[in-house]
């Protein structure tokens, strides 16, 4: 399904707070979104605690700015033994503007882990 057709896992809007000195959104604070949007599917995925182990082919195609409605949308792009990768991708409006902007993509890896913090085998 196109990514008009499906709903985000986070929709949002960043606060003058979150700009960084050239007065965009700080890349920091859209890696952390995309961090929680795959986080919540990959729980949902490995029915149960995951963490982030790796980001993969992030990349920042155009700045987020205050104003804008972002809105981050995942989809499972591999599930191996124990890992669950997510690729997720960060689509803004503007304003009032309706046209769909993508601005960010990448590939965040999670790993289910047990009550010890150790990799736990995910359902195939
Ligand atoms: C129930 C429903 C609830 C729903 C509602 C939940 C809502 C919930 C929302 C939370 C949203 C916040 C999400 C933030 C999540 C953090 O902020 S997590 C904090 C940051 N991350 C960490 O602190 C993790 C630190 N690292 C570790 O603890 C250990 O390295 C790990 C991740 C447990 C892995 O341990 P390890 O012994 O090195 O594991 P190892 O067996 O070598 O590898 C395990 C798997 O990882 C893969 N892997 C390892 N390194 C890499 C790498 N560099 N690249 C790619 N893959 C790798 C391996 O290939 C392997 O995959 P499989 O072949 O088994 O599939």
């Amino acid at each position: 399904m196109s990514i008009e057709f499906r709903d985000p896992v986070i929709r949002t809007a960043p606060m003058p707070s979150d700009c960084n000195n050239n007065g965009d959104i700080f890349g920091g604070w859209v890696l952390s979104q995309m961090d929680m949007a795959g986080g919540i599917m990959a729980a949902r995925r490995a029915k149960g605690r995951t963490v982030t182990v790796a980001v993969e082919a992030m990349t920042f195609h155009q700045p987020i700015k205050v104003g804008d409605v972002v809105s981050i949308y995942g989809e499972i792009e591999r599930v191996g033994r124990t890992s669950v990768a997510v690729k997720l991708t960060t689509i803004v409006t503007r304003k009032l503007d309706p046209e769909e902007i993508k601005v960010t993509e990448g590939i965040y890896v999670f790993v289910a882990i047990d009550d010890n913090g150790k990799p736990r085998p995910v359902d195939q």
